[in-house]
């Protein structure tokens, strides 16, 4: 079996869980979180400093390897693993997302999706059928089901057609998937912010028993209280003896509602993406490293960190660096921010352990600034 998931407690106080996820490629203490590689690197990081930091496992998209440098490249390199030098265990997206979000002028029909490459403006065609394909020879240890991800807002009558379409798509996805031994293809529950049609995509995709199921269509546009609302109501009614991705998601803020809602797997583009521009999460909140402010501060980036950026530069330094758009200001704001996130998900495992993730959630909420 590709991937085997134990769910070693349950949080005595929430719906918290902690878990451990066995993969072809290694184990996974859960919840995590999941740095995005998405060109197969993680943008300015080795993978000696990914590890370093404590990353478990990257997401890198199927979109956009396909677009370039082409999955047959990546897979006569040997695979995506080979081809990073990344040994530890890697997810790969469908491609669904990206095909909703990057292009314009698409068209969904029953087989697939027609749209526009986002960098040629050549025609392209996803279908379930070649998403596998795709992901088949990336070969990475979790790969996604191709679905669509409906836009916010949508009228319910859409939401239903377009649920029903990514169940019927999942199971196509699972006739196509060539290597079920070493790939686990995971189910993406759909549904938009409407409970009934959660339940309906959800009962529909546990049918077809997947080795592990991911919230999809969130983190769209919606309110956080609208977020947190559905995953209230959807958690629950995912097998507990399986791993529970929740796509895209999260600041800190949205790793802590997601945890306390049974969710053991997040990823998101955040800490790097912000990083870029020189934006910093850290134990006081969040820090605009080009600020005026920080021009003559000598101190750490965070006091209380202790990731290679915090021991060794100052504020005032990597501010430098970044107003005159050094690279290595970049990779320092981004080692930061992974460890940070990364060391955040470690501290709320050991809570979760202890019975304790109310009292840590409180505690990060008022040192980072948080209403709770
Ligand atoms: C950043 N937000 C986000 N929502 C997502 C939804 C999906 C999905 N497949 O529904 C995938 C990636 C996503 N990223
Ligand atoms: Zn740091």
């Amino acid at each position: 079996m590709a991937v085997r998931y134990e769910l070693l407690k349950t949080e005595k106080h929430t719906g918290a869980r902690r878990g451990r996820l066995h993969t072809p490629h290694g184990v996974i203490e859960t919840p995590i979180f999941m740095p995005v590689g998405t060109l197969a690197t993680v943008k300015t990081l080795s993978p000696e400093e990914l590890k370093d930091n404590g990353a478990q496992i990257i997401l890198s998209n199927t979109y956009h390897l396909w677009l370039r440098p082409g999955h047959e490249i990546v897979k006569e390199a040997g695979g995506l693993h080979k081809f990073m030098n990344w040994d530890r265990p890697i997810l790969t997206d469908s491609g669904g997302f990206q095909v909703f979000s990057l292009s314009d002028l698409r068209k969904i029909t029953e087989e697939g999706v027609q749209f526009r490459n986002h960098l040629s403006g050549e025609k392209l065609f996803l279908s379930p059928e070649k998403a596998i394909e795709i992901e088949n020879a990336l070969g990475a240890d979790i790969i996604m089901a191709f679905d669509e991800c409906p836009p916010f807002p949508a009228d319910r009558q859409y939401l239903k057609n377009s649920l029903e379409r990514t169940t019927r798509w999942a199971k196509r996805c699972k006739e196509a998937h060539a290597r079920p031994h070493d790939q686990a293809l995971f189910g993406i529950i759909q549904g938009g912010m409407d409970k009934e049609l959660r339940k309906q995509s959800a009962e529909e995709l546990i049918e077809l028993d997947f080795p592990g199921y991911a919230v999809g269509g969130l983190s769209v546009g919606e309110p956080k209280d609208i977020m947190n609302e559905v995953l209230e109501f959807t958690t629950p009614l995912m097998p507990k003896d399986k791993p529970r991705y929740l796509m895209g998601v999260g600041s800190p803020d949205d790793l802590f509602e997601g945890v306390e809602r049974g969710i053991d797997m997040f990823d998101c583009v955040l800490p790097t993406r912000i990083a870029r521009n020189g934006t910093c999460m850290t134990s006081v909140g969040k820090v605009v490293i080009r600020n005026a402010t920080y021009q003559r501060d000598f101190g750490p980036l965070d006091p209380n960190c202790d990731c290679y950026t915090c021991k060794n530069y100052s504020r005032a330094y990597i501010r430098h660096l970044i107003k005159c758009d050094e690279v290595f200001g970049i990779r320092l704001t981004t080692i930061h921010n992974v460890h940070f996130l990364i060391k955040l998900m470690d501290d709320i495992r050991k809570a979760i352990e202890e019975d304790r993730f109310v009292e840590l959630k409180k505690s990060f909420y008022e040192s980072y600034g948080y209403t709770l």
